[in-house]
């Protein structure tokens, strides 16, 4: 007997749409606020916390190493604990985990081995651990799975690396860095680092921790030794995860808005506020929130997407349904993202009729109509983001895999079925 196909009818919006919607907290402020709470002189809390797969992961991470994560209610308490038991981490699919934590590994005295899911041993890690060797700390493997053997102490110091893979690499350095002995002062070499948002959003959560950090220069931070300060940390809603809620607006010719929007942040999905006025849509962020509106109509866009990448599969969907061209640039490096993204969206989107060409570090869309059919996920929560943009608009489409999306967003099925339910 062949086992049937994890296959959901993505629902059509049938009408434009108007909603108000309040979206689970960033998975990326979540995470960083774990490991820092982690190292920190004292007891934090992480209110809001996201409650999804990769925070839970981390979650699980940090309490085999020794740290106490009490995530019964929606404020997440950490107390520190030493790491001084061996601990096996699954990192699932979740590159936060596989970066951030053996570094702070590196800190206690046992050892920590580290495995995850199957496509998890492609994605790159091996300049995180050529890094932290250079820094002092002893590893076994130099891909997952490997295994970190904590000392006590990590010396520190100078260290270059080549981050044009991921920005991740140098958070992860500089998230553990001021319980270095020496600090760290970490250079890039190589070709530009993609996802700076992301950097920005690490220096900004230690300096709240009260840790000194100098990124004066391009390509060089530098953070000083000292302690890491306990905080109470309200997180802010994954702007990330906006992209497909504003998208059905968008689609649609409705109107989303979104509680909470940040006036300031250093979330890459701010970006979403420019992408989609470029796009034809009105965009007003106030007091209520960010509101996007359709006009029913979506233009193509040129644009460079390096910042931003993880906003790629659902603007690639809107662009999917353009009535003109688009070109999208400077994302060679989510390839090394959960699946090859620019790989998996050419694939799916041109199974559905898209005229899409796949470039070295992009892709070119110019406007076809498009048919149903089964959009494949490559479990990467947002190809399902895309599969569902491109369900509102096109009768019969089908997401393989649509539970995917919990490595972000819990319920991410039944919250948009909700919005769309006549
Ligand atoms: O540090 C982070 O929280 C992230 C950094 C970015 O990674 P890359 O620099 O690998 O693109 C981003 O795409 C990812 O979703 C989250
Ligand atoms: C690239 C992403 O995730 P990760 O944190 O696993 O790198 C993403 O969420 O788009």
């Amino acid at each position: 007997m062949t086992s049937s196909p994890d296959l959901w009818p993505a629902p059509r919006a049938v009408h434009p749409v108007d909603a108000v919607v309040t979206l689970p907290g960033s998975k990326s402020i979540t995470n960083r606020a774990l490991i820092l709470a982690a190292i920190a002189d004292g007891p934090s809390v992480v209110r809001r916390a996201l409650r999804s797969r990769d925070t839970s992961l981390m979650a699980a991470a940090l309490t085999s190493l020794g740290s106490t994560v009490d995530t019964s209610g929606d404020d997440w308490v950490v107390t520190p604990g030493a790491f001084d038991r061996d601990a096996v981490v699954d990192c699932g699919l979740a590159g936060t985990v596989m970066r951030f934590v053996p570094p702070i590994a590196g800190l206690g005295t046992s050892l920590v081995s580290f495995d995850g899911d199957e496509h998890m041993r492609q994605r790159p890690i091996g300049q995180v651990l050529s890094a932290l060797r250079d820094l002092g700390v002893s590893i076994q493997g130099d891909a997952l799975p490997f295994t970190v053997h904590g000392a006590g102490s990590v010396p520190g110091g100078t260290v270059v690396v080549d981050a044009s893979a991921s920005s991740q690499f140098v958070s992860a350095l500089l998230l553990a860095g001021a319980r270095y002995d020496a600090g760290v002062d970490v250079r890039h070499d190589g070709k530009p680092v993609p996802s700076l948002p992301h950097i920005d959003m690490t220096i900004a959560m230690l300096r709240e921790h009260g840790v000194e950090v100098d990124d004066a220069d391009a390509n060089r931070w530098r953070v000083a030794p000292g302690p890491v300060k306990a905080v109470d940390h309200l997180i802010e809603p994954d702007l990330s995860n906006a992209a497909p809620f504003l998208a059905l607006a968008a689609v649609s010719g409705g109107s989303v808005t979104v509680r909470d929007w940040p006036h300031a942040t250093t979330q890459a999905g701010d970006a979403l506020r420019g992408i989609l006025t470029e796009m034809g849509c009105t965009v007003e962020l106030d007091d209520d929130g960010l509101r996007v509106t359709g006009s029913g109509a979506l233009q193509g866009i040129d644009v460079d997407l390096h910042d931003v990448g993880e906003l790629t599969p659902a603007i690639a969907a809107l662009c999917a349904l353009a009535e003109s061209p688009s070109h999208l640039r400077g994302i060679g490096h989510i390839r090394g993202h959960e699946t090859d993204r620019l790989a998996a969206l050419a694939t799916e989107l041109g199974a559905l009729g898209a005229d899409v060409t796949e470039h070295a570090d992009g892709l070119s869309l110019r406007p076809a109509p498009l048919h149903g059919g089964v959009f494949h996920t490559y479990a990467d929560h947002r190809m399902a983001h895309a599969a569902v943009i491109v369900g509102a608009a096109v009768d019969g489409i089908q997401v393989e895999n649509v539970g995917t999306t919990a490595k972000t967003f819990p319920d991410f099925a039944g919250f948009w079925s909700g919005l769309l339910s006549p």
